[in-house]
């Protein structure tokens, strides 16, 4: 991919989107509605792209595809072997899409361009490769019956799989959640998240060029109350798999089971604590305190939010993790300097702002951080509180933000 220079000492690939339509039955398509919807740039706030906007018109097709090509196609029938040579293929050509596909993610999410390029999109290929080497090895067992009969079990693919994804990891998110249906001979339908959906049309493109046929694997971007509710409720979709809020995955389950009962897999929202002792090697700690917060500004859902810190070097951990905090360079994510980007848009970025208000509110005393720290784009300084209190709201929801909370326990 061509590099142009920021004007800023580093490199911003030049950004090519080529890929916008809906991917239903191995075609580029326009909404049926004719709808697009924007997609911004989180960095800066500015639109980069218009995008097809799939509803529920449009997952019908795109559930009509997959169900014909899982009841007439080769996918489900051919030996795993077959399919898994298609998945390394597949991950090669993600691989020599490497730059291309970090920048989209960057652009999408705010992501670090430098983590995009070695680790979410090498991992999404390397997410591919390991379930191709399952592909051939899904089996079944002969029981040993107390009568007469023969007893067996076979595995065979659910069908038609919905994936809802979310935008904190468009691209680990999508082959989390299709690597292992692709291998075990499934078809299927990915919305990918309103905010981030230019990795996932590109994986699209690359599935075609790798060999998956027709119908296999449909892309369908749209809105969560429309495209995805429209999947969560769909009689064709055999499963669905959802990543995303809590609230939101109460409405999936409930929809999947008003529907046609159909099985959900559901990775849902986190506050997870981090419990630090006394006898902890205090500059690892905070390190990692630092990083299991702060890291993907805190767009994750096993971030450590929650921060329990033994007295005895309760005020060493305060101190060093406020520097080391300051030390954080927020800014823009393709340089390589950089520590943290912008948050994925305005709606995160005002709910990460709000929740440090509230945190100030309920009486936490804010020691570094938490302000808006550019007159465009999303950014925001890493904050830490102390004086948290376990019934506060920012110890008890999830900020999906960089918002350390700190906890002194004896
Ligand atoms: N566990 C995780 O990795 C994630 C957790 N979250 C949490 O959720 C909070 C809110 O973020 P949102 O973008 O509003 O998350 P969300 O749960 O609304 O969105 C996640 C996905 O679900 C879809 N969706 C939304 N409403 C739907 C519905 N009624 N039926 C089916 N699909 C639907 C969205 O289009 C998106 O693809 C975040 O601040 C964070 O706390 C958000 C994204 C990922
Ligand atoms: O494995 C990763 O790199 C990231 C995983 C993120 C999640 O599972 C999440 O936030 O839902």
């Amino acid at each position: 991919m061509a590099a142009a220079n920021g004007g800023q000492g580093f490199e911003v690939p030049e950004l090519d989107i080529k890929f916008t339509k809906l991917f239903i039955n191995g075609q580029f398509v326009d909404a049926a509605s004719g709808k697009t919807f924007e997609t911004r740039d989180p960095r800066t706030g500015e639109v980069i792209a218009r995008i097809a906007e799939g509803d529920k018109a449009d997952i019908d097709l795109a559930v009509k595809a997959a169900r014909d090509a899982f009841d007439n196609g080769p996918w489900p029938r051919m030996p795993g072997c077959a399919r898994a040579r298609i998945l390394h293929k597949f991950a090669d050509l993600v691989d020599q899409h490497v730059e291309e596909l970090a920048a989209l993610d960057t652009v999408d999410a705010g992501k670090l361009f430098q983590m995009g390029k070695l680790v979410d999109i090498p991992g999404g290929a390397n997410l591919l490769r390991y379930y191709a080497g399952a592909a051939d090895k899904i089996h079944g067992e002969t029981l040993k019956m107390a009568r007469p009969l023969h007893g067996y079990t076979l595995k065979e693919p659910v069908g038609v799989v919905g994936h809802i994804v979310p935008w904190n990891y468009p691209t680990t998110m999508f082959f989390f959640k299709v690597s292992p249906a692709l291998a075990a001979g499934c078809t299927m339908v990915v919305k990918p998240a309103e905010q981030t959906p230019l990795s996932a049309l590109f994986y699209a493109h690359l599935a075609k060029e790798a060999g998956i046929p027709d119908g296999v694997l449909n892309v369908v971007p749209g809105f969560g109350p429309t495209a995805g509710a429209a999947m969560a409720s769909h009689m064709d979709i055999d499963k669905i798999s959802f990543t995303g809020s809590t609230e939101v995955g109460r409405l999936v389950m409930q929809a999947a089971a008003l529907s046609n009962l159909k099985p959900v897999s559901l990775e849902l929202g986190g506050k997870s604590p981090i419990i630090v002792f006394d006898d902890a090697d205090v500059d690892m700690a905070v390190s990692l305190v630092n990083m299991a917060t702060y890291t993907n500004k805190g767009e994750i859902c096993v971030a450590g939010t929650r921060i329990y810190v033994q007295e005895g070097i309760y005020d060493a951990f305060v101190n060093k993790s406020v520097e080391l905090a300051k030390k954080s360079v927020v800014g823009d994510p393709f340089n390589p300097n950089v520590h943290q980007g912008p948050q994925v848009d305005k709606n995160q970025y005002e709910k990460v702002l709000k929740y440090i208000d509230v945190g100030k509110s309920e009486g936490a005393t804010l020691l570094t951080g938490g302000k808006a720290c550019s007159d465009k784009g999303y950014y925001i300084e890493p904050a830490i509180f102390t004086d948290v209190k376990d019934d506060m709201s920012i110890a008890q929801e999830e900020i999906f933000g960089p918002v350390m909370a700190l906890m002194k326990f004896k």
